[in-house]
């Protein structure tokens, strides 16, 4: 596998804000691999509002954000917390037949949505249970196969 990869990271904004520690935590282990498009997603700055200072607002948001999906080489979404955005995100980059990476934590008492779970196969689109403490590990897994 190449070593710079166009990484797009998805993660809850509007659908709260409760997991952003952890959205720094992959963010940081995903810049050894490549330019992180959507690393305002990880800011801790970012309220759940979003971000509001983006001129003509949402419409910009997400045309800039399906862009920044077409050109990404690889989707890296954290789904413990759900996000319509986020759930958006990974049904534009099923249908772009973009590789796909989620990492879901069941600790946090939370099933994950089956339409997110049983859209796994071997190929494309693999879906990750994991803890704090195996999330760096995990994304070296990842990047290491193939
Ligand atoms: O301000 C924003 N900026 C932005 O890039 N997004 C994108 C990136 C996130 O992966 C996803 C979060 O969606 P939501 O806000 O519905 O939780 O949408 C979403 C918002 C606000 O909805």
């Amino acid at each position: 596998m190449k070593m710079t990869f166009n990484i797009y990271f998805c993660g809850s904004i509007r659908g709260g804000r409760q997991d952003v520690e952890i959205y720094q935590k992959i963010v940081q282990k995903l810049q050894q691999y490549g330019k992180v498009l959507t690393e305002h997603v990880s800011c801790s700055g970012l309220s759940e509002k979003g971000e509001v200072a983006v001129p003509q607002g949402d419409k910009s948001i997400h045309d800039r954000d399906v862009e920044w999906l077409e050109e990404s080489d690889v989707i890296v979404a954290e789904v413990t917390q759900p996000s319509l955005g986020v759930g958006y995100e990974l049904g534009r980059a099923v249908a772009m037949n973009k590789k796909i990476l989620c990492l879901f934590r069941p600790s946090s008492g939370r099933v994950l949505s089956a339409m997110i779970r049983g859209a796994e196969n071997r190929a494309k689109f693999l879906v990750r249970d994991y803890t704090s403490e195996e999330v760096e590990g995990i994304i070296d897994e990842y990047f290491s196969s193939d």
